[in-house]
């Protein structure tokens, strides 16, 4: 091979050879994993786009990556993966497992059923197969804990930006009395949610039509949505998804993240929330979704102050830099973030025998470059909101029961009711999983004296706005599983009927609507597609993560020491740590304390972990003499063993 002669997007240069090799391997990696159409290689635009396979070209902000190994991430999660610097950063197109379902082929979202009558709206698949059902018991399997540490999760790894220049009203006159909105057809921004006129809540309010906007869209060839946050468990909720948002989080001493009075979380001034008293203020934290709902932003408050508690550890036994204390902080406290997901969540989640499919509790981690951590769009705007099913109708707080839509946006109970808050979050039960939503979700989502919306709803339109397969679809092309033949199918079990009076055919269900509804397996939360779509983005999470707290890098990664000091924290043990000295609080949050060896107890029975083992030495260089060469012992908890058994209590 002569001189390297082959430039590409003006930047870098190949040698000829070598890019063939590497196109042959790329080609043949993906025939092997089977990657479906939209995982492959498209023509690259501009920077947003991933330059993927053409060669090894390490872009200029990456190339120090490449040479000097950095230690610590990225703000933004570019350079992860030198090779593909966007792979998993803020800012990119979603991935898709399966070409997506427009009724175009390329942007009009699904309008028509596969007769070519229009889809049943989502309000009406909503009220008539989703709305509460008082009868249904809750499920004895999870805490309320549980479905807040998925809400926090999700907040690390998917946001996906909509277009709204706050100018246009999308529910207008014409709309209101039945007509399409004219921005369906053309790609424009409007995409209002019809509410039927016979409508029991918002009926009588002569309500008519819900707001709703399209998701940004970065591309029409076709349609594509970007997640503007970085799709790594990297604490991006915490410290931020850019170097901007980063500094405005940090004190800029010693490492310490901003605080406000209190050890409470600094105030945004610019955010949406509501007021009880006076003195309350809206949080600032690196997710803007902190305001949402009390619970979220109290493990927001937890993990800030446990950031500030190691920070100040650190600099009180070692002489270095804001800079140094930050980032060693911050690797520690993604390390912690990590494990619980991977050990207390997922496992809930998916089951032991889900969790094992995906090797999510592997012990002998290897970073595998080949795979791409960015989220799929099935995963974001349907599968992992499956959580959405567990909320709960209210809060017993301080012995006061609050419904759910009184709480949306109020810091008032975290600036005063912090302890009394998280206690009810660990000691009390989630909602089933199923295909039924409290009232708070259905009709009072964001309730104002003017307006609420239906979660359901939106999340139905925000799939047909993205071009989600449908449920069939999803379950042969993305998870393998048979098609559903008929609504007597064995998978509806008592509900095809129901569903059967809202869609025409099989074919035409929305992937929420029949995942949501699923039968659950493995002992886990969800049923066998969102487990698959699940299992399948968080095994990416794992392995496409150059920093994973288990990596053998040694700069990147910790001691086989460290690694078993990380994987003694439990979440409790955050809580403990931060929010209050609990009377009592089971040592796993997530599911409820009567499971043998989760009975409550104080604070000072629960696991600790030895912070001063996390400590290096000098920044990022680990105590020499223990190198990660090895994986480490997984801890598993006692009822752990028998989990195939487990049963929901009063499960219908
Ligand atoms: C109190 C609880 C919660 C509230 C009020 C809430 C509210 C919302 C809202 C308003 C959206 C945007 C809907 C749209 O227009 O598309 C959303 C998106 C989402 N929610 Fe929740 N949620 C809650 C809990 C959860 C839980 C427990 C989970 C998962 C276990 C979850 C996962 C998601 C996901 C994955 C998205 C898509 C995020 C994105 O990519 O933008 N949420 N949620
Ligand atoms: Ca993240």
């Amino acid at each position: 091979m002569g001189k390297a002669d082959v430039t590409f997007n003006g930047r870098g240069i190949v040698e000829k050879g070598a890019m063939v090799i590497k196109l042959i391997i790329i080609s043949c990696l993906i025939l092997a994993n089977g990657l479906s159409v939209e995982s492959q290689p498209r023509k690259c635009r501009d920077r947003r786009c991933d330059r993927r396979p053409e060669g090894r070209f390490i872009p200029d902000d990456c190339r120090i990556f490449d040479t000097q190994r950095p230690i610590y991430r990225t703000s933004t999660g570019h350079c992860n993966n030198v090779m593909h610097p966007q792979w998993g950063a803020a800012g990119i197109p979603f991935q898709r497992h399966y070409r997506p379902s427009y009724q175009d082929g390329i942007t009009t979202p699904r309008l028509e059923a596969k007769s070519g009558n229009p889809l049943p709206g989502p309000r009406t698949v909503s009220t008539k197969f989703h709305i509460y059902d008082p009868a249904v018991p809750k499920d004895l399997l999870w805490t309320v804990m549980f479905m807040q540490w998925g809400q926090f999760l999700d907040h690390d790894i998917t946001a996906t930006p909509v277009i709204d220049d706050g100018t246009v009203t999308c529910c207008t006159d014409s709309v209101k009395s039945g007509t399409l909105h004219a921005d369906v057809r053309n790609g424009g921004p409007c995409f209002p949610i019809p509410i039927p006129a016979d409508d029991a809540y918002f009926g009588p309010k002569g309500v008519t039509c819900m707001d709703f906007r399209r998701s940004t869209n970065i591309s029409n060839d076709p349609r594509q949505q970007q997640n503007v946050i970085t799709a790594f468990i990297d604490g991006s909720q915490v410290y931020g998804s850019s170097p901007e948002e980063q500094a405005a989080l940090r004190s800029g001493i010693d490492g310490q993240l901003k605080v406000s009075a209190g050890n409470n979380l600094p105030e945004d001034v610019d955010a949406y929330c509501t007021k009880v008293l006076d003195s309350d203020y809206c949080f600032l934290a690196g997710d803007d979704r902190v305001n949402v709902i009390p619970s979220l932003s109290a493990l927001h408050t937890a993990f800030l102050r446990f950031h500030n508690q190691i920070a100040f550890r650190i600099a009180e036994t070692r002489r270095w830099s804001d800079e140094e204390i930050f980032q060693e902080t911050r690797k520690i406290v993604v390390a912690v973030l990590q494990h619980i997901a991977y050990s207390e969540y997922l496992p809930e989640v998916l089951g032991a025998e889900g969790v094992r499919q995906y090797h999510l509790d592997d012990v002998d981690y290897h970073y595998d470059p080949s795979v791409n951590p960015g989220i799929f769009n099935s995963f974001a705007a349907a599968a992992f909101r499956y959580g959405h099913s567990t909320i709960v109708n209210s809060f017993n707080i301080d012995n006061i029961e609050i419904p759910t839509e009184d709480l949306f946006f109020r810091p008032y109970y975290v600036l005063h009711k912090l302890k009394p808050l998280v206690e009810f979050l660990v000691s009390s039960l989630a909602e089933i999983r199923d295909r039924y939503f409290v009232d708070a979700i259905t009709n009072k989502l964001f309730l104002t004296p003017t307006q609420s919306f239906d979660l359901v709803s939106r999340t139905i339109q925000r799939g047909r706005d993205h071009g989600i397969p449908t449920y069939n679809d999803a379950r042969q092309h993305i998870c393998g599983l048979d098609r559903v033949e008929s609504f007597d199918s064995r998978v509806f079990r008592n509900f095809g009927d129901k569903l059967a009076e809202i869609y025409e055919s099989v074919d035409d269900i929305d992937l929420y609507t029949g995942g949501v509804a699923e039968e659950s397996i493995n002992g886990g939360i969800v049923g066998p597609t969102f487990s698959c779509i699940i299992g399948k983005q968080f095994h990416n999470l794992k392995f496409g993560d150059s920093f994973w707290y288990e990596t053998k890098d040694h700069r990147r990664g910790f001691t086989p020491a460290q690694v078993e000091e990380i994987k003694k924290v439990l979440l409790a043990r955050v809580l403990c740590n931060t929010i209050a000295d609990f009377d009592s609080i089971q040592p796993f949050v997530m599911v409820p304390n009567v499971f043998p060896g989760n009975a409550p107890r104080s604070c000072s029975e629960i696991d600790d972990f030895n912070l001063d083992v996390l400590i290096n030495p000098v920044p990022g260089h680990q105590p020499a003499e223990a190198r990660p060469t090895r994986g480490t012992v997984h801890v598993h908890r006692p009822f752990r063993l028998n989990e195939g058994s487990r049963k929901p209590i009063g499960k219908r």
